[in-house]
């Protein structure tokens, strides 16, 4: 079966500034693909150019197995996105702003009916249906705007950091429904910078950075292959020295854990020091090995470094 989206080698530059090198990745159908990537690494541009919206200056994108420049007009009505800013009709009703993106979808009016019925309870928008768009609060606002995303025939959406501004009960909303689509078979593609949606998700990560996918896989897998636990030791007063590996930030000494060590260990070690027994330590901290240690250790790569 073909990928639903499939990137072959897409390049982007604006004026002089190369934001996308070569992204290649194949997203299947029924997958929740979640892409990170730091303020500017080119997640919305990369969206973007998968919906047909920009031009890559070149490479390919396939959907279904089609080029999208060839297909254009026939492949975005496959296409569901939600951009990161919201665009809703203010004085519009929930109702009126979803029936009326429907049609402008080109559903025709039982199919607008179906769809609005599927929809409306997904995003938990039921009570709000005669609501003004404009009098809704901002995580209402986001969770109608992502709603809007899906009242098409699209077969793939885009979610563009869809929990920015959205209270605990929106953002559990937010995830559940795209669960919810990722199990009727429908595609998603998510940004998000709270890295814990991403488990929630079940989704599988694309890490862009420096204009190219530096790591894809499960968050299992990208926690297994780049986190690592860490050890603080905070101090009143100086800090001692003589410790090696150790980093020095603020009043705090700080380690990386190898894999062939652990953090008791290394614990051990500092702690029998004479230079940390003469210092006045305040406090010892062990942070698990998560997706923000795994994030970090990508971050800190650098651009020829793809596995
Ligand atoms: N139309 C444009 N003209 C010029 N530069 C642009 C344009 N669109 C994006 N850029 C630049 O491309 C880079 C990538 O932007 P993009 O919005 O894709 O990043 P992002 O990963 O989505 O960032 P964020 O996490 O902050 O939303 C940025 O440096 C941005 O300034």
């Amino acid at each position: 079966m073909s990928a639903a989206i499939q990137l072959i080698n897409i390049r982007k530059s604006f004026k002089k500034k190369q934001v996308l090198r070569g992204v290649t990745l194949a997203i299947q159908p029924g997958e929740v693909l979640g892409l990170l990537g730091p303020n500017g690494a080119g997640k919305s541009t990369l969206i973007k150019i998968m919906t047909g919206l920009l031009a890559p200056d070149g490479g390919d994108v396939k959907i279904f197995g089609r080029s999208l420049a060839k297909n254009k007009r026939l492949l975005r009505q496959s296409l569901g996105l939600a951009p990161q800013a919201i665009a809703v009709y203010p004085q519009l009703t929930v109702a009126q702003n979803l029936r009326s993106f429907g049609t402008i979808n080109g559903l025709s009016g039982r199919q607008v009916q179906t769809k609005y019925d599927q929809v409306l309870p997904i995003f938990g928008l039921q009570d709000m249906q005669t609501e003004k768009a404009a009098d809704l609060s901002g995580g209402q606002k986001r969770r109608l705007h992502s709603a809007i995303a899906l009242m098409g025939p699209a077969k793939i959406i885009f979610l563009d950091e869809p929990t920015v501004g959205a209270d605990v009960d929106s953002r559990n909303r937010i995830i559940a429904a795209v669960r919810h689509l990722s199990d009727q078979g429908i595609t998603v593609v998510y940004t998000t910078h709270y890295l814990a949606e991403m488990a929630a998700l079940h989704a599988r990560i694309a890490f862009l950075n420096h204009g190219v996918i530096q790591a894809t896989g499960s968050t299992e897998s990208i926690i297994r292959q780049y986190a690592h636990p860490a050890v603080t030791l905070s101090f009143k007063g100086r800090l001692p020295a003589g410790l090696p590996g150790w980093e020095k930030d603020a009043n705090h000494l700080r380690v990386s854990v190898p894999a062939a060590t652990s953090p008791a260990q290394l614990l051990q070690t500092a702690l029998t020091n004479p230079a940390v027994r003469d210092a006045q330590l305040t406090d010892v901290q062990i942070t698990q090995a998560d997706l923000e240690s795994a994030y970090h250790t990508l971050l800190e790569r650098d651009a020829t470094h793809v596995d």
